[in-house]
């Protein structure tokens, strides 16, 4: 008997519902790039922490300068020299400078800075040519932040200003979900690793590779096993030997409808995952569940390389997301002009490989290749796929259609 045929949202549905955002730990700032903070920051200091000279120059008391011109300079005497990092705070007193370099703590009493091309750069005496405007060149402590300021919201993906922006307000961790451990099974007796002999029967894994480098690209560590014989008893020992450093499994092959579909007939015993149609094309033969003492979520994708990578895009990149705590989980979509025709099987969603380009005159996309899922050289083309709906059978040259952008951050 046939299997009831899911919508791609069902499919979608029913593995967001299995999985939960990995707990999240302080974790050091390098290791959270790209991932989500887990927490609200808020600045424990302001920033500027104290007031400080934005310039290599003297701080002055304006009012001790405001006659100053080229032809009649003001002469003061030097009284010292402040540093950047040197704590040592002076107070300074009325018609008197102090050297001051650029970061270091303003004198008090001082309330402007006279940059060094104003002055002769006198050291025992400076001789000023111009006025300072009031505060000029002074830094005023949280200017930038203050003291209680959100920065970073739950949920933020960080990236190199976020991770600046934490260690300048002394943060040396932030917390932040681990990167998910996906280990990827390549499956079929058919398969060889490259960098070996391939025999007239025989074909690369090509998947391992495609899916590993997509998990590792969403943000996880892949662990790529490669290829396991369509044999059950290899298939679940090299499962059960994985499992231990899994937050996810992901297979590929072995679960349409052959006599040798491994992964069907070693898992579809356990009744923990869920084998059916998935109303799309490529990637009908689709599997779902859990396996293992941690009820570890498992992928089982179908062979076909470019189903297996429509499949990774639709779902296993919004699961892996969902771990992540990044939102939104799927990729968003976007329209584009089509510039060639398309035909599309009724009652399921195509996704056509396709160029897509901003163009002058507004975005379009270019179908690239055929619809069949074993075009490699046509996928890797591809910038772009372009969504059919099920009840749509054709599409002329100049419709607005619905496209995913791949590779775009999101
Ligand atoms: N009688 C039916 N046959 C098939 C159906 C169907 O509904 N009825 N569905 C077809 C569809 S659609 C797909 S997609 C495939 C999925 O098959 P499997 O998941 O069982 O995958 P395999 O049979 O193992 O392989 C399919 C194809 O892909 C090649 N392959 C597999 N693994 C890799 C790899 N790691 N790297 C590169 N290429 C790989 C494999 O050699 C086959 O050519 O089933 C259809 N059949
Ligand atoms: O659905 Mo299969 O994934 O067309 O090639």
């Amino acid at each position: 008997m046939a299997d009831r045929v899911s919508t791609v949202e069902e499919h979608l549905d029913r593995i967001l519902a299995a999985i939960e955002p990995l707990p999240d730990f302080p974790q050091p700032l390098m290791e959270t790039l790209g991932l989500a903070a887990a927490e609200d920051v808020v600045s424990t200091i302001a920033l500027p922490s104290f007031d400080n000279s934005a310039m290599d120059g003297y701080a002055v008391r304006r009012e001790d300068v405001l006659t100053a011109t080229p032809d009649s300079p003001v002469h003061l005497p030097v009284v010292g020299e402040i540093g950047a990092g040197q704590a040592r705070l002076l107070a300074l007193s009325p018609g008197t400078a102090a050297k001051i370099m650029t970061g270091a703590p303003m004198p008090t009493g001082a309330d402007a800075v006279v940059p060094y091309e104003w002055t002769d750069r006198g050291v025992a005496q400076v001789r000023i040519a111009y006025p300072p405007e009031p505060g000029q060149h002074v830094r005023r402590a949280g200017e930038d932040v203050s003291e209680g300021d959100l920065l970073i919201e739950q949920g933020t993906v960080l990236g190199p200003r976020h991770l600046g922006l934490l260690a300048s307000i002394g943060r040396a961790t932030v917390r932040s979900r681990p990167r998910p451990r996906v280990v990827i099974l390549s499956t079929g007796s058919e398969l060889r690793e490259p960098g070996t002999s391939l025999g007239p029967d025989s074909i690369y894994d090509g998947n391992s590779w495609l899916l590993a480098a997509s998990a590792r690209r969403a943000g996880a560590i892949a662990y790529r096993v490669g290829i396991v014989p369509d044999e059950p008893r290899a298939f679940m020992d090299a499962l059960s030997d994985q499992l231990v450093r899994a937050d996810l499994v992901v297979t590929s092959g072995g679960v349409s409808m052959g006599d040798f579909d491994v992964v069907k007939e070693a898992l579809a015993p356990l009744r923990t995952v869920w084998f059916g149609p998935v109303a799309m094309q490529p990637g009908k033969p689709q599997g779902f569940g859990v396996v293992g003492e941690d009820e570890t979520p498992i992928f089982t994708l179908p062979g076909n390389p470019v189903s297996a990578y429509i499949s990774f895009e639709m779902f296993v990149l919004p699961a892996l997301r969902r771990l992540m705590g990044k939102a939104p989980y799927s990729r968003p979509t976007t329209r584009a002009r089509l510039t060639h025709p398309v035909s599309s099987p009724e009652g399921r969603r195509q996704f056509l490989r396709g160029q897509y380009d901003l163009g002058r005159g507004g975005p379009t996309v270019s179908p690239v290749g055929g619809p069949g899922s074993h075009l490699v050289g046509e996928l890797a083309s591809a910038n772009a796929l372009i969504v059919v709906p099920e009840d749509t059978t054709g599409l002329p040259a100049g419709e607005m259609v619905q496209v995913l952008v791949l590779d775009e951050e999101f």
